[in-house]
């Protein structure tokens, strides 16, 4: 067996990387999600597929605490978000769907000063800047401004600032917004180095279903419920389909509307 390159930093494998267990959140009346439950075992590719509105952003928005879980329960590695929060949210790296990005500082300054507000000194956040950059392929890039680069670079660099804290657990939502083919490409396969790699656990959103691969599991996400979790294999037989497309129209497919009433 071939040892993993960076074995002190692999995450522990019994734990998942995250667990979330009936969680339900409304805005006012109306529930954006409803008795959620999904697991992302430690070192899987999890792809949280949902089409607009399904609640992938508030679900985000829970486990990184912008949302305060009311009702069941969020553990990254096995530390709960309300109980424990520092504890949890230290596990977590996380690129939102909004580009965040100082534009006038330059890439490595954007990292090490996530690295400070981490509590790592300067010179170890520079060094594990050049080390995160190398890996995605931008070190070349370390001292430009982040103005100069295209927008698959930027979100190169957003990943590789959400790795500077050594987190097990990753949340991207819908990463490759607005990128070409290629860099959508690039990108995608950036992250599934790093879970093959490193055992990081990795949660996925996207409607996009050219990015899911045979070997992800899949959470199929509708409406703020759970459609249909697991590998990619086992999605397809509780869609009873042969495609993950065909599974995901069959999932998130309104029933037809009767005549004369209202939904
Ligand atoms: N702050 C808010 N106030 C009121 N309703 C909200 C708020 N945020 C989200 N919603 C509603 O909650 C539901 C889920 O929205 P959410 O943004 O989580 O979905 P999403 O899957 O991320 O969609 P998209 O792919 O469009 O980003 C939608 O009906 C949305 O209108």
């Amino acid at each position: 067996m071939t040892a993993p390159p960076n074995p002190a930093s692999r995450a522990p494998a019994a734990l998942p990387a995250l667990a979330v267990t009936h969680v339900t959140h409304a805005f006012g009346t109306r529930k954006a999600l409803d008795d959620v439950s999904l697991t992302v075992p430690a070192g899987s590719f999890t792809a949280l597929l949902g089409p607009n509105g399904a609640g992938k952003t508030t679900l985000f928005s829970l486990i990184t605490r912008l949302y305060d879980n009311r009702t069941g329960r969020i553990e990254v590695l096995g530390e709960d978000v309300r109980r424990r929060p520092a504890a949890a949210l230290s596990q977590l790296g996380v690129v939102f769907q909004a580009r965040t990005l100082d534009l006038e500082l330059t890439v490595a300054q954007n990292l090490v000063y996530h690295a400070t507000l981490h509590g790592i000194g300067f010179r170890a956040g520079r060094r594990r800047a050049l080390e995160v950059l190398q890996r995605a392929g931008l070190a070349d890039r370390a001292d430009e401004r982040v103005r100069n680069l295209s927008g698959g670079q930027m979100r190169r660099v957003e990943i590789a600032r959400a790795l500077m804290h050594r987190p097990h657990l990753l949340l991207l939502d819908e990463p490759t917004v607005g990128l070409d083919i290629a860099s959508r490409a690039a990108l995608v396969a950036q992250v599934r180095e790093l879970v093959a790699q490193e055992g990081i656990g990795v949660l996925w959103a996207t409607h996009i279903i050219e990015e899911i691969a045979p070997d992800d599991r899949v959470v199929v996400l509708h409406r703020g419920r759970i459609r249909a979790e697991g590998s990619h294999a086992e999605v397809l037989a509780q869609a009873g389909a042969h495609t993950i497309a065909d599974a995901f129209l069959h999932l998130v497919r309104e029933p037809e509307p009767i005549p004369g009433v209202s939904t």
